[in-house]
Parts: C-alpha cells; sequence; structure tokens
C-alpha cells in the first residue's frame, strides 16, 4: 500500500498577511433565512459566536423565509431579498455566500477581515455575510454584494452553510491574532 503524504504535514502555522497587526473590529452581521433553526445547529453556531465575540462584535439576524407565501421559487427569492436589501446600508461590506463563489483558503478570509478592517479595498463600517434561502440569492444581492464566497463545492443546506462560516470566521480571527488554533 502507498502511503499518502498529507500536504504541508509538519508545516508552522500559516499565517494571514495581516497576522500580529493591529486590525479594527468591523462589526459582523450574519444574515439567514428563516425564523426556526435546528436546536443543535443553534448550540454550535452559539458556541462559535461566543468565541469570536472577544475579538468583534457579532450579530445573528434572521429574514423571514417567502414572506408571500408563494409556491414560485423567483416570487420566494425576490421576497427574502428584500429582507437582505433593508438591511444592508451603503458602506457595509457584503459578502454573499455562494455555491458558484470563490474559492477563499482559510489564511484568505483572515485577509478579507483584514482589509474591511484597515479599509485596504475601500472603507466600511460593518461586514455583512448573507446566506440565501431554498432557493438561493436574487439579482439585487448578487450586484450589491462585494464579493460572493463559496464554503465548498458541495451545495450545503442554509444552517449546515451557517456552522461552516461561523467557525470560519473564529478560525480566521484566531489565524489575525496568530492563536494555535489553525495549523
Ligand atoms: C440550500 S442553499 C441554496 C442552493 C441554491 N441552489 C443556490 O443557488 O444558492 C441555501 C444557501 O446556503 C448557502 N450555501 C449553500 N451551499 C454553499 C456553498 N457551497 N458555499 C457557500 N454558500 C453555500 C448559500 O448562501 C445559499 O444561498
Amino acid at each position: 500500500m502507498k502511503n499518502f503524504q498529507i500536504p504541508n504535514s509538519g508545516a508552522k502555522t500559516r499565517g494571514s498577511k495581516y497576522t500580529g497587526q493591529s486590525i479594527k473590529p468591523l462589526p459582523i452581521h450574519i444574515l439567514t433565512v428563516g425564523k426556526t433553526r435546528s436546536p443543535g445547529v443553534q448550540l454550535i453556531v452559539k458556541d462559535y459566536m461566543d468565541k469570536i465575540k472577544p475579538y468583534c462584535p457579532i450579530h445573528d439576524l434572521r429574514i423571514r423565509s417567502n414572506p408571500k407565501n408563494s409556491t414560485d421559487p423567483r416570487v420566494q427569492i425576490e421576497s427574502e431579498e428584500m429582507g437582505f436589501m433593508n438591511f444592508i446600508k451603503q458602506d457595509d461590506w457584503v459578502v454573499m455566500l455562494d455555491e458558484n463563489g470563490i474559492d477563499l483558503k482559510s489564511e484568505e478570509m483572515a485577509d478579507l477581515i483584514g482589509d474591511a478592517g484597515t479599509g485596504n479595498k475601500g472603507s466600511g463600517s460593518r461586514m455583512v455575510f448573507c446566506i440565501g434561502g431554498a432557493y438561493g440569492h436574487g439579482m439585487k444581492v448578487r450586484e450589491r454584494a462585494n464579493l460572493r464566497v463559496k464554503l465548498s463545492s458541495l451545495v450545503l443546506n442554509h444552517e449546515i452553510a451557517l456552522v461552516v462560516l461561523v467557525e470560519q470566521l473564529y478560525r480566521a480571527w484566531t489565524i489575525l491574532k496568530g492563536q494555535k488554533y489553525h495549523h
């Protein structure tokens, strides 16, 4: 049997271009669709959000799912999109989570938080992460987003996407602070 070599095994903890620098902690707002959530998911999300809070303010906001109670996916997407657009302000740094977005390494997620906090990619007062509903995002959010990011090549349930996102945000902050979580 051939030995399988783990990439980067034995390597030192990898960092961000901002590791060790002072980063302005822009408040993070995570918007998800649906008022109810599985209790197991909620426990994990709360656990990571509590871990992130010492680094930056973080808020978990819920958009009403299918407010027009329509059977037409287009109507559902457009009505949910209103919830996102009503929340987003002009100077927000908006990251849309999308299965067809760009693929970021964890260190690049840390760079993204650093860029937003230092104003290197334009000024902003909040970071807003948008996770869509059952049929995904509409055109307005797509056009407004500063960046579209994928978390996996797999399509994830929106609650699973939230779990992955909060873990990656926590990981990003530990990378920025040079702490021993990311190896
Ligand atoms: C059930 S998915 C919607 C799938 C739909 N086909 C679409 O086009 O977005 C619900 C939401 O979870 C998030 N999501 C699902 N898979 C993802 C992935 N691989 N990367 C990033 N976000 C994802 C997106 O925000 C998506 O709008």
